[in-house]
């Protein structure tokens, strides 16, 4: 297989919540349609480091980071940048489905309405591309102006997913999708995940193993903030080469 191109970096990434240094000296190379995973113990830093890549923690007080974070080869942290445009860019899914207390077409066209788009045929068609594309649509297609909030926790995701995609991304980011769900919807985020690589990024958090095993073309491991290694994740799975990745993936702590 032709290796993708490279579609986000981090460099040298450091970061810190005031005088605590959650990510150190952070390098890494994330291919353009293909599924990185991060994986390692709680309180690693993975979430820390996802959050850096759309500036999710540019809420947080106290959060600073410095070196390189790179999209399409420019610097996400230049002041040039504009966070609201990264943020269409580079797309989030988070670990617990955070629909809007709204209609399941509300939910999805929300960001394009903020962009400032009326047409309702084309928020219609918008809304369902994106339904199509979440494997969701037959589901709801007769319901789509009941409330989100009585859907399944699966279908919930599924939704937050397509909301994510209705803006355009090129990534998405996903924090631990699955946490929330049970085996089924978990398997169906799974696929779906499987197809979406076709033409996003996709970079994921996940505690599952067998998860990051099944999805992703590549894992990290991290570990109290340092990135201990990268590289295939059949390598990472099968025969990594430092110990500590070894003992976590063998369930030896974590
Ligand atoms: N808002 C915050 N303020 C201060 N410290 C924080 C904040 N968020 C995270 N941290 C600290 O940064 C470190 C990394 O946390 P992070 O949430 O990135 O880890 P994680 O690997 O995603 O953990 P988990 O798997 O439990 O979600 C931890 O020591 C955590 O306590």
């Amino acid at each position: 297989m032709a290796k993708n191109n490279i579609k986000l970096e981090a460099k040298n990434l450091n970061a810190y919540y005031g005088d605590f240094k959650a990510l150190k000296d952070i390098t890494i190379s994330m291919e353009e349609k293909a599924v990185t995973a991060f994986i390692g113990p709680s309180g690693c830093g993975k979430s820390t480091f996802l959050r850096t890549l759309n500036r999710m923690n540019d809420y947080i007080d106290g959060f600073r980071t410095e070196g390189d974070i790179l999209l399409d080869g420019k610097d996400i942290y230049d002041k040039n940048i504009r966070v609201d445009e990264l943020r269409k860019e580079v797309g989030m899914v988070f670990q617990k489905p955070n629909p809007f207390p709204k209609t399941i077409f509300e939910n999805v066209v929300y960001g394009l309405k903020i962009q400032g788009i009326k047409n309702k045929a084309h928020l219609e068609e918008a809304a369902e591309k994106s339904l199509r594309q979440t494997a969701l649509w037959e589901e709801v297609k007769d319901k789509m102006h009941k409330s989100a909030l009585a859907l399944s926790g699966g279908q919930q995701q599924r939704l937050c997913i397509a909301r994510a995609l209705a803006i355009s991304p090129s990534v998405i980011l996903m924090d631990e999708p699955t946490s929330a769900l049970d085996p089924i919807s978990t398997a169906k985020i799974e696929e779906l995940i499987y197809e979406l690589k076709n033409d996003y990024t996709i970079v994921i958090v996940t505690h599952n193993m067998q998860q990051a095993g099944r999805v992703s073309d590549n894992t990290a491991f991290f570990y109290m903030g340092e990135l201990i290694e990268f590289g295939k994740t059949k390598t990472i799975f099968t025969s990594p080469s430092n110990d500590r990745t070894q003992n976590y993936i063998t369930g030896r702590f974590g």
